[in-house]
């Protein structure tokens, strides 16, 4: 297994992570944090669906099923889309944190194919904190959470005002999710608990 880069070393002043106290129990689900999320959404009919739970500390499990639509190579999911189901796991970490935070850096290693009709057992946490900067690594595995490890990631998240989504996002998306008011109520969670 291949160590992380440089960039993905916390520095010395870094931090540990704190959960936020108002952070969902652990074994609580969830659930999406934008329909049209492509990593954990319901509206996506390709999308990973992923299903994630607050762990204890500052850490998610999470399980995502590979489905045909996910191939690379024949009867194997695609690398990009595991690594698309280690960045929202290591995304849902932020919701623990009530922090807003995008991917800054995201480095994986693949160590096992993966076949379509696997699920994937992703854990992940949060290593440290140092400024905006967040330090998280996950895995994914097979044959159940204790099984052996297919995927892993290190990754920086960058803490964002809500105002990142505004400006970048395209505004017929941007008013749909202003518009769904448990949208707005996690909207409104993040402006009031930064
Ligand atoms: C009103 C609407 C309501 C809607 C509701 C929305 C609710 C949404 C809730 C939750 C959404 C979460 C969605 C989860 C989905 C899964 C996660 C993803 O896939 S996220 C998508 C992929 N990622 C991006 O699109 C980032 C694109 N990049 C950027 O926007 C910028 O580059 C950003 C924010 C990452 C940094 O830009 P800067 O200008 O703010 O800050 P700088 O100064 O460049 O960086 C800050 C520090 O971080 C380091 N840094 C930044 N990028 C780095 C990198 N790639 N490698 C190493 N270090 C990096 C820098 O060296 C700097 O460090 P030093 O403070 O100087 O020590």
């Amino acid at each position: 297994m291949s160590g992380s880069s440089a960039a993905l070393q916390p520095p010395a002043d870094a931090v540990k992570p704190v959960r936020h106290p108002d952070a969902p129990a652990p074994g609580e689900l969830l659930g999406a944090h934008y329909g049209g999320c492509f990593g954990c959404g319901g509206d996506q009919p390709h999308g990973l669906h992923l299903e994630a739970r607050a762990g204890e500390g500052v850490r998610i499990t999470a399980e995502f099923t590979v489905q045909a639509a996910h191939q690379g190579a024949p009867g194997l999911a695609h690398g990009g889309v595991l690594a698309t189901a280690l960045d929202e796991t290591l995304g849902s970490l932020n919701w623990l944190l009530r922090t807003v935070a995008v991917t800054g850096r995201l480095e994986t290693d693949f160590l096992r194919p993966v076949p379509v009709g696997t699920t994937l057992h992703l854990e992940a946490e949060v290593v440290a904190v140092a400024g905006r900067k967040i330090y998280s690594t996950a895995t994914g595995r097979v044959g159940g959470p204790d099984g052996p490890v297919a995927v892993r990631a290190d990754a920086l998240f960058v803490e964002v005002k809500i105002d990142h989504f505004a400006q970048h996002g395209r505004p017929q998306e941007i008013r749909a999710a202003m518009e769904d008011p448990d949208q707005m109520r996690r909207a409104r969670a993040f402006e009031v608990n930064p």
